[in-house]
């Protein structure tokens, strides 16, 4: 099976692509909002929410919670109900941001009606034909996309689905990524999380469970952080007949154990990693550091214009990152490190600071789109 993704192309300043958002009114739905609305190619064609707020002005039905206004002209569209009609088929591209109880038949729905689907939720983060993709890291799993479209019942022209990670799982596979491509294979990861309130949608978490409080559980959050990980930093691999299949890092087997806690902070998601390398003897904590600098991911020089243009920013203060300090570095597109040192049980230890809304959701959503339309699969 081959495909035609190599050659980028370079959208003409003058063209808009009309996008729309599922999910329009919640945490993630107005991160999307706000940064749709400064975007260089993008514009909001349609917003889509529950039948609660189907057919009632964005303005009237959103809790607003960003620190922006609501943009010129959004407050007054009015939100439709997440079906396929045709205002949605003037989309180019789709953008979800649904709560996962529902994103499953919706998002099908929206891929079967041959549209570009990049979504946040759970629900296909682990089925074999979708890439599950952080655009600082993987983009080139965007390759599986022919087969996804063949492989589809129909089979589709132009439609399919894109995930991005878990937000935890996002903040820490970049400097994962960014060491195993200084020094080989990564053999062992232990994270520990201390996740936002906003990770848990809105309403979210009650104040009276997590004020003064530290709650150590988040549903599914460990397994999913185990197992993403995995799917994000293996390859793919190609039988003899051209079916390609995740190798979910199979050649340098990746142990990962993950410990997931809630704590009162609104935005931003830190992260205690320590990693062992298969290299012995392995990187000392300043080529750590060095090799987190240098990291470039791919995405940036393919001209992806929201990607930032410094992915990881390493801090030699021993008391950051902080989140209310550092989770706007790169209006929250990039990953904050610090406090990278020996580590005495296995090799290097580092703490994580990544915008969970943000590089978390939507941001990756829109890079992984920009990719997408760079490479000529949409637009
Ligand atoms: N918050 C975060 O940091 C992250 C979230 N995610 C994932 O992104 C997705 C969105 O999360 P988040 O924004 O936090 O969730 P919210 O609960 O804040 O928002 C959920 C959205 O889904 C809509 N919705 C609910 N029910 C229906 C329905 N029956 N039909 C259509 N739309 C419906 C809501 O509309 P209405 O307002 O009308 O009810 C709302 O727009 C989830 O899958 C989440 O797991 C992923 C990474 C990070
Ligand atoms: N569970 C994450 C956010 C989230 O919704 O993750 P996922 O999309 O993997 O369900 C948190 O609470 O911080």
């Amino acid at each position: 099976m081959s495909s035609s993704l190599d050659s980028p192309t370079i959208p003409n300043a003058t063209h808009t692509i009309n996008v729309g958002v599922l999910g329009a009114t919640g945490t993630v739905g107005q991160r999307f909002i706000t940064l749709l609305s400064a975007h260089p190619w993008f514009k909001i064609h349609v917003l889509g929410a529950s039948p609660r707020s189907a057919g009632k002005r964005y303005g009237e039905v959103v809790k607003w919670k960003q620190v922006l206004p609501i943009p010129v002209g959004v407050g007054e569209m009015v939100v439709r109900e997440c079906k396929v009609d045709e205002g949605w088929r003037d989309c180019q591209i789709v953008f979800s941001g649904l709560d996962a109880d529902v994103a499953g038949p919706i998002e099908e729905s929206f891929r079967a009606s041959d549209l570009a689907v990049f979504s946040n939720s759970k629900n296909y983060r682990r089925n074999p034909h979708v890439p599950l993709i952080v655009p600082l890291v993987n983009p080139s799993h965007l390759s599986i996309i022919p087969q996804q479209r063949l492989l589809h019942t129909p089979p589709l022209q132009k439609g399919f689905i894109v995930t991005n990670a878990n937000c935890s799982t996002t903040g820490y596979v970049i400097p994962l990524c960014a060491l195993e491509k200084a020094f080989g294979p990564i053999e062992s990861v232990l994270v520990t999380t201390m996740q936002a309130i906003s990770g848990a949608g809105y309403p979210g978490v009650s104040a009276l469970d997590i004020m003064d409080n530290v709650i150590p559980y988040i549903s599914g959050e460990e397994e999913k952080i185990e197992w993403e990980t995995l799917k994000i930093l293996g390859g793919i691999a190609e039988s003899d007949a051209g079916v390609k299949t995740f190798d979910m890092h199979a050649k340098h087997p990746l142990r990962v154990s993950a410990s997931c806690n809630r704590v009162p902070v609104i935005d931003g998601h830190t992260e205690c990693v320590s990693v062992r390398f298969k290299r012995r003897p392995p990187p000392s904590p300043q080529q750590v550091r060095e090799a987190f600098s240098a990291f470039t991911p791919d995405c940036q020089a393919l001209g992806a214009p929201s990607a930032p243009r410094r992915a990881i920013v390493v801090h030699e203060e021993a008391d950051r990152p902080q989140p209310r300090l550092d989770r706007y570095f790169q209006d929250g597109a990039g990953v904050s490190v610090g406090r990278v040192r020996q580590c005495q049980v296995l090799d290097v230890k580092f703490v994580v600071l990544a915008n969970n809304v943000s590089i978390g959701a939507a941001t990756s959503s829109i890079i992984n789109a920009e990719i997408a339309v760079l490479k000529g699969i949409v637009g």
